[in-house]
Parts: C-alpha cells; structure tokens; sequence
C-alpha cells in the first residue's frame, strides 16, 4: 500500500527535532570532497591528497551563511558586534561499492552519515587522467547509483532488525492499548520496509505524521536531504556545458526529483580561496565570467533543511539565529538563551521586509506595524525580535 497523502497543514518534518542542524559532505573518494570542504572554509591546511582516503576521520566546521538582510541591517544600525547565521558542515571520507557490508571504511562511514541531517552529495564530471577514479573512468550515473543503494541497502538492514524487534513484541499477543500502539508501528515499518525494498528512497515519499513519528526515531540515511553538487573542470563550469551534466539532472528527476542540483567547480572554488583579498578573489571571477557557486551551495543547504533565519537587532549587536520552520516564539527564545524558553512572556515583532520598507524602526511603528504577540506566534523566515522575559528561577 503506498503511503498516505501527507496532510498540508502538517508541520512535522522528516528528521531530528532541533535547531542545530548539520550537513555533511559525500561522495565516492577522490570526487573533491575534501578540498570543497577546504573551500567552504577557507581554512587551506595543506593540499588534499590525490589518493583515495585522505580523510579518515570526519571533520567539523562552522560555515557563514550569506544573507543580504543581514548585510543590511548591519549597514544600518552600524553595530559593535556582527554575528552572522552559520551552518555545521562535516568532510566525511570517502564511500566505496560494498560500504553497507564493510568494505572500504564501510560501517563507520556510514555512521558518520547517520549523525548529520542532510547530505551534500559531490558527483565527479571533470575528466582529469591525473586523479584516479576509484571505479576506473569519470561515469557519474554509475557513481550516483553505487551511493544510492549503499545507503538505501543499509537503510533496508536497519529497518529489517527494527522490524524482527518489533514482531518479537507483537508475537506475545494481547489487547492492550500498548499492543495496539506496537502493531501500528509493526504495520508503518513493514510500508517503509517495502517502500525500501521497491527501490525507493524515504525522502521521496510522502509520509503521513504519525508515519514520521515512525520514521524519525530511525534515524534512516535516505530519509535526509540532498543537494547535489556536480563537480565540473573549471571550464565546463564558466560554460555552463558539460557532457554528464544533462544525465546527471535526468537522474535526480527521475530519483529524487525534489533534491536540488547545483554544478559547481570544486578547483575554481578552491583556486579562490588562494587570492589573499576578497576584491583580486572577485576581480579573478569578474575577468574569467563567472560567480562562485559557495553562497547558493550554503543557502540551497539551509532550505532543504527547513531553517529558518530571525534577527535581533541594536547599535549593541545585529544578530543572524537559525531556527526550523514552524518554530513558535518561546522556543526561538530559547535559542537566545535556554531560560528565556521557560520564562518567556510575549515578543516584539516585525519583519526585516517591513523595515527595508519603510527605512527605519520608528517609521514602522508608527505605522502600527509592530506587533506584540504570545506564545503560539510562529516565527516568520525574517523576523526582527525583541523578546520580553521573566526573570530565571534560581
Ligand atoms: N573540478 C575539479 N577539476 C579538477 N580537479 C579537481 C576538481 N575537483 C577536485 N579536483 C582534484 O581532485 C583530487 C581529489 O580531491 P579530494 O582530495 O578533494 O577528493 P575527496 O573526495 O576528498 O577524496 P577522499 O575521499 O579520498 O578523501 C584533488 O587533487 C583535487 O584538487
């Protein structure tokens, strides 16, 4: 039975609960997965090495987020402190055919795709005879393909060991409420056991809540986002042409077809990051035509895994907060600060658009524009804030 016509005013998501999202980035070895995570952020330790499994361990850093609303509120308020959004990026090594039973890094490579909540999945389309590919030729449908069913075959073993659990369980028999609860669940696991098994990756399909409040605790490798990042020469990038390329979206269409794609040049982004300034970096870019594709990799990871941006503003600070959609405003005080969670009482609020408008603070509050409001607000993508609170229990 395929899975019910989730409904529309649903907001769970797929997913961990929680603000403090992580991605991280995948591929086969020796696809510039390293050095584009060198790019994104622009810390140059040493040049990746041109062998497969150069990164053993996943590495962890903080990425700035780019957002223009941010830029201009800070040219606004000119304020002392400037803390932009950022966004947890992983380098996890690279995955070989036969991970799911332990070839290559095999299972702790898929661990470290189990702790992140999407996935920036790096495709190979530059030729280059130089670097090896690890199955012998640039073909990124095949590349594609051998990631897609390791971590959907892992998925299948997982769900396969939560399911015998779960029959165990229900084997005893009975009519408890607790019973009736098991074989629910038993029932949803046996669909995503199917849908599975029919080839399909969780994220496709459209889930009914209860049916994610199955899925979530499972913590399943193909129910996380992708963002495709198709790495192309540097040429076929200014080109916007590449031979793989058309393949490529074909592919996804037909697989995933709500998962972005972005080409990029993994070599051009990390040429950039060897100019010293900003300006030769942008001057570089001007005089070969073309645009980094960084910023739009940062902002495409941040939608697909619903977050949300709201400000806090000041000649003290202009803050940029990452909060999931659907967050209501005692929580977003949270983020703040965890007591303000607790001790909340109401929020001053208007959104960034309504300021660009109407040019200052005072101007929309004179037009009635600021709102007060309690805690079943939903934050708004956007929102400038001024949290009222109590003061912390001791
Ligand atoms: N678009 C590109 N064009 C040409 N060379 C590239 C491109 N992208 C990456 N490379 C080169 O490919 C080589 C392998 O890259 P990198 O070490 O980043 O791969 P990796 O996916 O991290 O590998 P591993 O999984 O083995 O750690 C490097 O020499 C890098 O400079």
């Amino acid at each position: 039975m395929p899975p019910k016509k989730q409904v529309k005013e649903e907001k769970l998501l797929l997913g961990r609960p929680g603000n403090n999202l992580k991605a991280g980035i995948v591929g086969l070895a020796n696809v510039g997965k390293s050095t584009l995570f060198q790019a994104i952020t622009k810390c140059n330790l040493g040049n990746p090495a041109n062998f497969p499994y150069a990164t053993i361990e996943p590495e962890e850093a903080r990425v700035l987020v780019p957002d223009q609303r941010f830029d201009w509120l800070c040219d606004h308020y000119k304020p002392k402190s400037k803390v932009p959004a950022n966004l947890t990026v992983y380098d996890i090594a690279g995955l070989t055919r036969g991970a799911s039973t332990g070839a290559g890094l095999g299972n702790a490579f898929l661990s470290h795709i189990r702790a992140v909540d999407a996935i920036f999945q790096v495709v190979r389309c530059f030729d280059d005879a130089e670097i090896i590919h690890v199955e012998g030729d640039v073909d990124p449908i095949r590349d594609l393909t051998i990631i897609n069913e390791e971590l959907r075959t892992k998925d299948i073993e997982f769900v396969e060991k939560a399911l015998e659990s779960l029959r165990k369980q229900t084997a005893r028999g009975g009519q408890s409420l607790e019973m009736k609860k098991l074989k629910e669940e038993q029932a949803t696991v046996e669909r995503i056991l199917q849908w599975l098994q029919d080839g399909k990756d969780i994220r496709s399909g459209e889930w009914a809540k209860k049916e994610i409040e199955v899925i979530n605790p499972l913590q399943l490798l193909t129910a996380k986002s992708v963002v495709y990042l198709v790495n192309l020469s540097e040429r076929d990038y200014v080109r916007q042409k590449n031979k793989h390329l058309p393949k490529v979206a074909e592919w996804v269409k037909t697989n995933s077809p709500n998962d972005p794609i972005i080409p990029l040049s993994v070599s051009l982004e990390e040429r950039l990051t060897q100019f010293e300034t900003e300006a030769e970096a942008s001057e570089e870019l001007k005089k070969i035509g073309t645009k980094s594709a960084l910023p739009k990799v940062i902002v495409t990871m941040r939608q697909v895994l619903g977050l949300n941006s709201f400000f806090t503003t000041g000649e003290d600070e202009v803050r940029q907060w990452t909060i999931r959609k659907g967050t209501k405003a005692p929580q977003a005080a949270g983020v703040i600060h965890t007591d303000f969670e607790k001790t909340f009482i109401q929020v001053v609020v208007y959104n960034f658009d309504l300021l660009k408008e109407f040019g200052d603070e005072a101007a929309v509050k004179s037009d009635g524009k600021v709102m007060t409001k309690g805690k079943d607000y939903v934050v708004e993508d956007g929102d400038i804030l001024l949290i009222k609170a109590g003061a912390a229990k001791a």
